[in-house]
């Protein structure tokens, strides 16, 4: 069938963007007996100058999204996983720099955390060294994220994490506030506060090499200041407890301008015992899941600006 031109009609083409989504790669890399894991879901995002494929179904600037995917198991053979934040970077590069047509290319990557099997807990049967260092359990704590973006000029990277799950029970009060007719919600001078974070930071790096952060390290730093802050915080409202995690990221971690945070408030209501006859000094709690407050904002180096989108859910 032949091309056809594009249609006299006023309709036109909005924002576009194609490619293989959720591209699970492991790698092992092997150092003798001693292996090493990383463990990826890879989301390749491209756009650029694809009118006609849309508006007459030439595709003759469509690299396949099947080629994407050979491309992100290829090279995680050529390139080696470093982080998830490099490795993006490599394949960003690679689709705008060898594609005229293709102008921006959006690598998302979520990464699973293993660690190894101790020999002690393997069971009870007596391990050969070598067994030991080929053996994984996943951890369950969060899941690592990353967005690398690349339209041929400057990277914006901007990394995370969802799903951890934190809880101080104690030092969280909540009063004070605005009261109404439908206002029944008791006044709070010790409560639980527990939270299911999903963050993500923006790196100021914008490309130069020299420059370039230590991804792994941020990590586990930011991640860090992340924890300390919420467990640090005497906190008078989660929304509080919010602002001193992105702030202290901010204030330690100089390579990141911009942090935000979506936290759960997953309520903990004390039980009422008295039809029992027994005090219930702040000690059994019924851990609801909804509806469940949600509390969201950014926290920004003063002059950066606010670039992580709003519902950044996806991302
Ligand atoms: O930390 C809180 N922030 C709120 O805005 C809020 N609203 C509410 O009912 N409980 C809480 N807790």
């Amino acid at each position: 069938m032949t091309a056809h031109p594009r249609p006299a009609r006023p309709v036109v083409l909005g924002q576009n963007q194609y490619g293989k989504a959720e591209n699970r790669v492991v790698k092992v890399t092997r150092d003798g007996a001693t292996h090493h894991i990383k463990d990826l879901n890879v989301s390749v995002s491209l756009s650029g100058d694809m009118d006609d494929v849309h508006y007459s179904g030439s595709n003759a600037h469509v690299l396949p999204t099947d080629t994407t995917k050979n491309t992100v198991y290829a090279f995680a053979k050529e390139h080696g996983i470093e982080s998830a934040e490099q490795f993006g970077i490599h394949l960003a590069r690679h689709f705008v720099t060898s594609q005229g047509p293709i102008h921006r290319a959006r690598i998302r990557i979520e990464e699973y955390a293993w660690e190894r099997i101790a020999s002690s807990d393997a069971g009870s049967r007596p391990l050969g060294a070598d067994e030991v260092r080929h053996s994984f359990v996943r951890t369950g704590q969060e899941t690592r994220l990353t967005q690398v973006t690349y339209d041929g000029a400057s990277w914006e990277v901007v990394s995370g994490l969802k799903d951890l799950v934190v809880m101080n029970t104690t030092d969280s009060e909540f009063w004070g506030y605005a009261k109404d007719r439908y206002t029944t919600l008791k006044e709070a001078h010790d409560r639980i506060l527990a939270t299911e974070v999903s963050g993500r930071w923006r790196f100021g790096w914008t490309g130069d090499a020299e420059r370039m952060p230590h991804w792994d390290e941020s990590y586990e730093q930011t991640k860090k200041h992340m924890l300390r802050a919420f467990a640090e915080t005497y906190s008078l409202s989660l929304q509080q407890t919010l602002y001193q995690m992105g702030a202290r990221i901010i204030d330690h971690r100089d390579e990141i301008d911009e942090v935000r945070f979506s936290l759960p408030n997953k309520h903990h209501f004390l039980v009422d015992l008295e039809p029992f006859g027994l005090e219930n000094d702040n000690e059994v709690y019924f851990a609801a899941d909804r509806p469940y407050g949600l509390i969201e904002a950014t926290v920004l180096r003063d002059g950066s600006e606010a670039r992580i989108p709003v519902d950044h859910s996806n991302l």
